[in-house]
């Protein structure tokens, strides 16, 4: 009984210097905060445009309201660099509960040391050396002889094409497979799209948590969305936890690549060795986490890569000037020769367009933490409990770190800035894995599609349209192609 109450007054005082600290910080009411939440949730605002004119009115160190919970948002580089380095800083938020479905306990809502252990593995398989050799596979045909027949035809959306692209890149590179079945293809990927849907609305409407209230019909097309996901990742992957059996087995038509060690097999082998070596036979990743991470895998490659490279052509097709540029650096450097990625790396302005677009558009918005410990900052200390927020879009687009913030100028990363005021792959702890990735796979893209085809759109920066749920998008890529 004493224990009990010794525990909740410990708990207790701890809510209170939090709220404490919160309250005492520069910064809108709480009243007016839960009137600007109140309408991020009726959709009246989108939430990164009411944390950015929250920040341009009360700068840093201020607060937010998101769904149920108070945030206290950090822009300042030398304050969310402390936070994000310091293992206090390296639980998510419970922001990410609401990921839950589409992520399991993959390692990117993984805490602690089930974080620690898979972060280990997985980072060393996806540094340059492995990364290289599934350039053979992010050089394909494939990427570009889909476009065919819009060429010289009517305006398009250039995303589904890229979207069908990663898939087949994240099923040969991750697992192995060739050759899916293509009819289950766009249904997967639209429901993937509908749980990530799905999880923001739950963010920002926190009464939708209450599923046993809201058993509705959403309810039930979620359920399906995830079961159909789960049996896909079951289905490709290379060992099945003995306790979940697939609701529908499908024999899909798929050839694995034998002469590939695709990273998932990789990453086996290294759990393998972990438990021959283990002598704590609690330091191990479960069948189950092994499957989450290829799921985690799935929306990471699948969401990052399809918005990053849509903003890029787009970016290109808006700006024909970066685009005949950026086209001779290739030209000069590649010509119609397979790529490699010695020459790859050595494309300057192909990094610029890359680093330029992920400035203004950083896929990833906004990351956020729950204190495990006070951090001391600079101004002052932050509680353990608090919940933090790093806005990496108001970051990217912040005066005082960039001149003319809202243009698009790939020569500014001609120069060096500040190492903390670009952000798009987060920092410290838990950034991201799968950066370098990231960039040799879209770059093969965008190199192939650029000695190919001319890109042309309508509009300008300012008519570009976007959407958020968990990653930032692009509404559409509608633009024309001509052969070069
Ligand atoms: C343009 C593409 C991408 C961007 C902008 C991006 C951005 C980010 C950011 C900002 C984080 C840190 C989140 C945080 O601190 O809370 C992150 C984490 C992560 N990313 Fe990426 N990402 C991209 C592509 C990828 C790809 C292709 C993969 C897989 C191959 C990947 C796998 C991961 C994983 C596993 C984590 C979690 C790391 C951890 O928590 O330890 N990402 N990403």
């Amino acid at each position: 009984m004493t224990f009990i109450f010794e525990v909740n007054k410990n708990k207790f005082y701890k809510l209170k210097k939090n709220l404490e600290f919160i309250i005492s910080l520069p910064g809108a009411s709480i009243f007016s905060s839960l009137v600007d939440s109140l309408q991020v949730a009726c959709n009246y605002k989108e939430l990164i445009d009411c944390i950015d004119a929250v920040i341009k009115k009360y700068g840093n160190l201020t607060r937010v309201i998101v769904g149920t919970d108070i945030f206290i948002v950090l822009t300042k580089p030398e304050d969310y660099k402390l936070v994000l380095t310091n293992v206090n800083g390296n639980y998510k938020s419970s922001v990410t509960q609401t990921w839950e479905a589409i992520l399991g306990d993959g390692i990117i809502r993984a805490s602690g040391v089930s974080h620690k252990l898979r972060r280990k593995i997985i980072h060393p398989l996806m540094n340059i050396k492995y990364i290289s050799e599934y350039i053979t596979f992010f050089d394909s045909n494939f990427c570009t002889d889909i476009l065919e027949k819009n060429v010289d035809g009517p305006m398009f959306d250039l995303k589904p094409y890229i979207a069908q692209y990663v898939f087949n890149i994240f099923l040969v590179t991750t697992v192995g497979i060739q050759g899916i079945a293509h009819k289950d293809e766009r249904d997967i990927l639209h429901k993937q799209k509908e749980l990530f849907k799905d999880a923001y609305s739950k963010v920002i409407k926190p009464w939708l948590r209450l599923n046993w209230i809201f058993f509705t019909k959403n309810r039930k097309q979620m359920c399906i969305a995830q079961n159909t996901v789960l049996d896909f990742i079951y289905n490709i992957s290379p060992r099945k936890p003995g306790n979940y059996t697939a609701l529908q087995y499908n024999n899909y038509n798929m050839t694995i690549i034998q002469e590939l060690k695709p990273i998932f097999y990789n990453y086996y082998d290294r759990v393998e060795q972990i438990r021959v070596n283990a002598s704590n036979k609690s330091y191990d990743v479960s069948d189950e986490n092994f499957l989450d991470d290829i799921r985690n895998f799935f929306a990471a490659i699948q969401n990052t890569i399809t918005e990053a490279t849509s903003f890029i052509m787009l970016m290109l097709a808006i700006h024909t000037d970066v685009q005949e540029k950026l086209r001779q650096e290739i030209l000069v450097t590649f010509n119609n020769d397979k790529i490699d990625v010695q020459r790859l790396l050595s494309m300057r302005y192909l990094y610029m367009v890359f680093q330029e677009t992920l400035r203004l558009f950083p896929v990833v918005p906004l990351i956020s933490r729950q204190l495990t410990g006070d951090i001391k900052l600079e101004s002052c200390t932050l509680p353990e409990g608090c919940y933090v927020m790093i806005p990496i879009f108001a970051i990217h687009r912040n005066p005082m770190y960039w001149y003319k913030p809202l243009e698009f100028i790939p020569e500014r990363f001609s120069s060096t800035h500040h190492r903390y005021t670009y952000i798009p792959f987060g920092v410290g702890l838990r950034d991201c894995v799968g950066q370098k990735y990231a960039f040799l796979f879209m770059a093969t893209i965008i190199v192939n599609l650029l000695r190919r085809f001319r890109f042309v759109t309508v509009g300008n920066l300012n008519d570009v349209k976007t959407t958020t749920d968990i990653v930032l998008r692009l509404q559409h890529v509608k633009m024309s192609i001509f052969r070069i």
